[in-house]
């Protein structure tokens, strides 16, 4: 079938054509270029290409519109943001030349931004683009682009800033691969939204020559090279059975046999919302509300915040949205908040709920934000803290959502001693959601940053699924809902078997709603519960995957 290179599927769909790279061969100025005296004018060529960038960014945003337009004005701020400015000023008056002084100090930036944990990092690319845009305009060099191609071809590149991404042309790109990114990388997002088949993350992509054949699958990440013609039409065809199968799957989650499992939205902010209301979401399972602190000095004002809520509470009158207070800490740093000192473990150190146990005040202002964003919508806000780890963490915050008039305070359920004593934490808690994508870091003691440890962080490890039946059963037992809101939601079969687990509703990242609304549609809620004791009886994570699949044959019409 030929070579097979993995990475992370971000954008579902299959694509195949030869391969063409994007280079990004920008010289870099070199350390000693210096300009010839004049530092006035040398400074009045570095502003002008930094404006004549932010221009040229706005402009293409206007033309891609949509969520684009959105990532292109932020990069548009990037290259116009006055401490850049007054950074190149200084270093040209120290003698740099233009070029030398802008590399020099987006350097500096780009340092800050890659330490600065996974969200900020992913940033990274869309600052190395402005950066090569400024560079390239004033070393009169062809700035970066998408190569040209009367032909469809797959498009492979370390990594695509998001200004790339924007004006791809779907009739000619057919699919991207990329070395680096994430699965919340703007690149990644902006895939999803102009419906191209993409996979990131994948570490062979150097490794593809210009006009090899490429057969990318963005739901699995499996990228074939000089894949045979029937390795093609095997994907073609199941990618088709999966698009109509998803397309016909409409209307509420249930089961083949109607137990109904409400199907949520995973949302970062209202720029979400309009692909969960496409996807059919019922509601909202977790609303990061961190996405709104982050990247900036100071918090959100009460006004700024209530209008962010607002709108996912108007998106669904008479729904479900469940919001996660602050989860800031580990990999989520925010400027205002800093960790009380260096920490060498900081996914064990004080994120979530620990850090707004240390600052009552900015949870007290989320609260209080939250329950005015309530007033005169008729949505059911739920609200829920990150990190809760006993009986007293889920006290405490049941104590300060009570003061706040917030009716339905729940617990995320992410560390293994909240699942162990989940039938303790329940007497305060209105309802449990897993997020399985801790719950596995810490179950497995694999940190969820290290790409080396993926066989640990993979949700399907039985003892993860071991500590999701236990909270589900004592959820269950105390007569309170339990929801996953992890990636593991996401996976067709595995969120079938998390309904045989007990689990009450699936939150998941818009685009994988139809996928599991397909593959619940297709089950029983007796095949989910033998999947789910299939699973937990099994040794390996293999085997948990085959045995659970041999319960749930409705799911091979999906190619699953
Ligand atoms: C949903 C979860 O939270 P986050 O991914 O934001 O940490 C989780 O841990 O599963
Ligand atoms: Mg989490």
């Amino acid at each position: 079938m030929g070579d097979m290179l993995r990475g992370v599927g971000v954008s579902s769909g299959v694509g195949y054509a030869p391969a063409l790279r994007l280079s990004r061969s920008i010289p870099d100025p070199p350390a000693d270029a210096r300009h010839n005296g004049d530092a006035d004018a040398e400074i009045r060529c570095a502003i002008s290409a930094m404006e004549e960038t932010a221009r040229d960014l706005t402009a293409r945003g206007e033309r891609a519109g949509g969520a684009a337009q959105e990532v292109l004005a932020a990069q548009a701020l990037m290259a116009r943001d006055p401490a850049l400015a007054d950074d190149v000023k200084r270093r040209v008056g120290e003698g740099a030349t233009a070029a030398r002084a802008v590399s020099e100090a987006m350097a500096v930036y780009r340092e800050m931004l890659a330490s600065a944990g996974e969200y900020l990092a992913a940033r990274v690319a869309d600052l190395d683009d402005v950066r090569d845009r400024i560079v390239s305009r004033l070393l009169g060099v062809p700035v970066p682009k998408i190569p040209d191609s009367d032909t469809p071809f797959v498009l492979v590149a370390g990594d695509l800033a998001p200004a790339d991404t924007a004006t791809l042309d779907p009739e000619r790109v057919v699919a991207f691969v990329t070395r680096e990114g994430g699965p919340t990388s703007h690149t990644a997002i902006l895939a999803r939204s102009l419906g191209l088949p993409a996979v990131v993350a994948c570490a062979g992509a150097d490794t593809i020559d210009d006009g090899t054949r490429v057969l990318v699958d963005g739901l699995t990440g499996e990228v074939v090279l000089e894949p045979t013609t029937e390795t093609v039409e095997a994907a073609r065809s199941t990618a088709a059975a999966r698009a109509a199968a998803a397309a016909e799957s409409t209307g509420p989650g249930r089961t083949s046999d109607g137990h109904a499992v409400p199907l949520l939205a995973n949302i970062g902010g209202p720029q979400d919302l309009p692909a969960a209301l496409d996807n059919g979401a019922e509601g909202v399972g977790l609303y990061r509300t961190e996405f709104l602190f982050l990247d900036r000095a100071d918090a959100p004002g009460h006004e700024e915040q209530v209008g962010a809520y607002r709108a996912a509470l108007e998106a669904f009158p008479g729904g479900k949205v469940v919001v996660r207070t602050l989860d800031s800490g580990a990999d989520k740093p925010l400027a205002f908040l800093p960790a009380p000192g260096a920490e060498p473990n900081p996914a064990l150190g004080e994120r979530g709920l620990r850090m707004m146990r240390r600052h009552p005040r900015v949870l007290e202002s989320q609260l209080a934000a939250l329950a005015e964003a309530q007033r005169d919508t008729d949505a059911q806000l739920h609200v829920m803290a990150p990190m809760v780890t006993d009986v007293e963490d889920a006290e405490w915050f049941a104590a300060a959502a009570a003061s706040a008039g917030i009716e339905h305070a729940g617990v995320m359920i992410e560390v293994p001693a909240a699942a162990l004593r989940a039938r303790h934490l329940a007497r305060s808690a209105d309802f449990f959601s897993v997020g399985t994508n801790d719950l596995t870091q810490y179950t497995c003691a694999a940190d969820r940053e290290v790409g080396g440890l993926s066989r640990f962080q993979d949700p399907w490890q039985p003892a993860v699924l071991e500590l999701v039946a236990a909270t589900a059963t004592a959820a269950h037992q105390a007569g309170r809902p339990c929801g996953v809101c992890g990636e593991a939601a996401a996976d067709p079969v595995l969120a079938c078997v998390l309904v045989g687990l007990g689990v009450t509703t699936l939150s998941m990242g818009a685009t994988a709603l139809p996928m599991v609304r397909a593959a619940l549609a297709r089950s029983s809620l007796e095949q989910c519960r033998q999947a789910a004791q299939a699973a937990l009886a099994a040794r390996t994570v293999d085997d948990a995957v085959t045995s659970a699949r041999g319960h749930l044959s409705g799911l091979s019409d999906l190619g699953l």
